[in-house]
């Protein structure tokens, strides 16, 4: 399967919807995407492996900004040109202050209605026997944090630190991460770096080892673990429904979890405030914010038992 060879971080080109890909509807003659929710419903009524894709836009109601609604920036420096092992080996400091505030913002942050939607879902589903796995870009932790068990992180997780001196990996919520990092991270342009000495960041504390700690996060230009982009094939495999739910779908490989699956001839519903490029490829589009579109959704369908 092609997804297990690529990176992270390789851009598709933002194209708008209305240019593109209303050009190559009408050559290709391909439907516009429904947004017939009663028909949707039915189709989510039958479905008995049900995978959800997700991304930024589906913590933006719990007060995470996704990166294009923060312009992309963090002071003056693109995210992306930040969240890299290069950034990282150039300046820590500032990496670190860019990372402190996103687990700041992310720990005082509460699930949304729509993380509380797909847990509830999935919670229901398995006891019909039907399963709900998330695959989310997302590393802020507000879907297991609503309670959603099947979940597979592909870009990591905030709340992990990894040595890189041992390799050692650990789960880590205190806040601050460390005491040098206390009341930094504005993202405001003005703010000038804190240029915490290296030995003030956060160490290891494996018996001696001390190296300096990174957030293990799969930052552009890394591969992807391989256990948990092996889990992802055989839930895009198995699948008979996707849910794309607030993501640009621009990063690969995850761009290609949705066309992969309706290549199959899978419905694709996708909830998102704007039509994509690509949304012309989807089965269902339902346009508006996610905390208001999913819970209609996926709450029980009539022909539910439990
Ligand atoms: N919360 C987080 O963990 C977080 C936040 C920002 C960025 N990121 C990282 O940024 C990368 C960029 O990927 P991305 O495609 O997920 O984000 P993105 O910022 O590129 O796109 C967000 C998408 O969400 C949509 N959206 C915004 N608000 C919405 C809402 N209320 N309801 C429904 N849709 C909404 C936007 O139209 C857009 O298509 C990811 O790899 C992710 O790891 C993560
Ligand atoms: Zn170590």
């Amino acid at each position: 399967m092609i997804i297990r060879q690529l990176l992270r971080g390789v851009f598709l080109p933002p194209v708008e919807f209305g240019s593109r890909s209303a050009v190559l509807r009408a050559l290709s003659g391909m439907p516009h995407p429904k947004s017939d929710m009663t028909e949707f419903r039915e189709v989510f009524s039958k479905a008995k492996h049900v995978a959800i894709i997700t991304g930024a836009g589906v913590s933006a109601e719990s007060g995470l900004p996704t990166f294009r609604a923060a312009s992309g920036h963090w002071r003056k420096w693109k995210t992306q040109d930040l969240a890299t092992a290069q950034a990282f080996s150039r300046n820590p400091s500032r990496v670190w202050e860019f990372y402190h505030y996103w687990r700041e913002l992310a720990i005082r942050a509460e699930p949304s209605a729509a993380h509380r939607a797909i847990a509830e879902c999935e919670a229901r589903l398995s006891k019909q026997g039907r399963s709900v796995v998330i695959i989310t870009q997302n590393t802020d932790e507000l879907h297991r944090r609503a309670g959603s068990r099947h979940v597979l992180e592909i870009h990591g997780n905030l709340f992990r630190t990894r040595c890189l001196n041992c390799g050692d990996v650990e789960t880590n919520h205190q806040s601050p991460i460390c005491t040098a990092l206390k009341g930094k991270g504005d993202p405001d342009p003005s703010c000038s770096d804190a240029n915490i000495p290296v030995e003030d960041l956060p160490r290891c504390n494996q018996g001696g080892c001390d190296g300096l700690l990174r957030p293990d996060v799969i930052w552009f230009g890394e591969t992807l673990d391989s256990h948990v982009l092996t889990k992802v094939e055989k839930v895009l495999d198995a699948c008979d429904l996707c849910l794309l739910v607030g993501t640009a779908s621009v990063v690969f490989p995850a761009a290609l979890f949705a066309p992969q699956v309706a290549a199959r001839g899978v419905p694709v519903a996708e909830f998102n405030i704007r039509p994509r490029a690509a949304t012309s490829s989807s089965t269902y589009h339902f346009q508006g914010p996610c905390a208001t579109t999913l819970p209609n959704a996926l709450a029980r369908h009539e022909t539910e038992e439990i």
